[in-house]
């Protein structure tokens, strides 16, 4: 898909992001990080999902296939809208859970999400900078299992808590903890996942 985007700094959780040139029905689109949140859900069974494949063809787009196929089967549906700006505002405002991609490049990755109050990491749970070949966004609950400590969950374990039992399930099924294998098993094979170009000098941490 085509487009331009007009991201406008204003202030903090005002990010804006504008879609204009593309195809007439995204001309109009502006998405503010202040218009909505992500959403608070985090059941994946309850979650609608996000992901997309590189034009590559290659072995991170069949790997995508597993998490692909496996949130499908769980989750309200895992949708492709071919945009990843998109699908970065779509998790900013809560009209989506989460998103994730390999091989974007640099100028795809919004702010918006986090300025939203959403997470951003890699797919292998890596701390995310714009010029990574793989990310991973999502609402914040449904990223990983660090929401909860061992000791919780061997309570809830233990005493067979029957209302934490879909929050059992949950624990089991939050996103980087089947995404984050994947990811690896890839890394392993020596497919690259480096950094797209980086200019020289170029500071990515703050
Ligand atoms: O082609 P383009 O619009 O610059 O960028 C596209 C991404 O926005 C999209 O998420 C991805 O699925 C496509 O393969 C392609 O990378």
């Amino acid at each position: 898909m085509r487009y331009f985007l007009v991201p406008f700094y204003l202030k903090s959780n005002y990010v804006q992001v504008e879609f204009v040139g593309g195809p007439v029905c995204w001309n109009t689109r502006i998405f503010s990080a202040s218009a909505g949140s992500p959403s608070s859900i985090f059941q994946v069974e309850r979650s609608l999902l996000d992901s997309g494949f590189d034009y590559e063809h290659d072995d991170p787009g069949a790997t995508n296939i597993e998490p692909f196929k496996e949130f499908t089967d769980v989750s309200r549906g895992v949708r492709m809208l071919g945009a990843a700006a998109v699908d970065m505002c779509h998790v900013a405002l809560g009209i989506v859970e989460a998103y994730w991609e390999y091989r974007l490049k640099p100028w795809e990755w919004l702010l918006i999400v986090e300025e939203a109050g959403g997470v951003v990491t890699c797919m292998d749970g890596a701390k995310f900078c714009v010029f990574d070949r793989s990310v991973l966004v999502s609402n914040g609950v449904l990223h990983a299992k660090v929401n909860l400590s061992a000791a919780v969950i061997s309570i809830i374990q233990e005493k067979k808590i029957v209302e934490m039992q879909v929050c059992h399930r949950v624990l089991e099924l939050v996103l980087l903890e089947r995404i984050a294998p994947a990811t690896e098993n890839l890394k392993s094979k020596q497919i690259n996942l480096s950094l797209w170009y980086k200019p020289e000098n170029c500071r990515t941490e703050l």
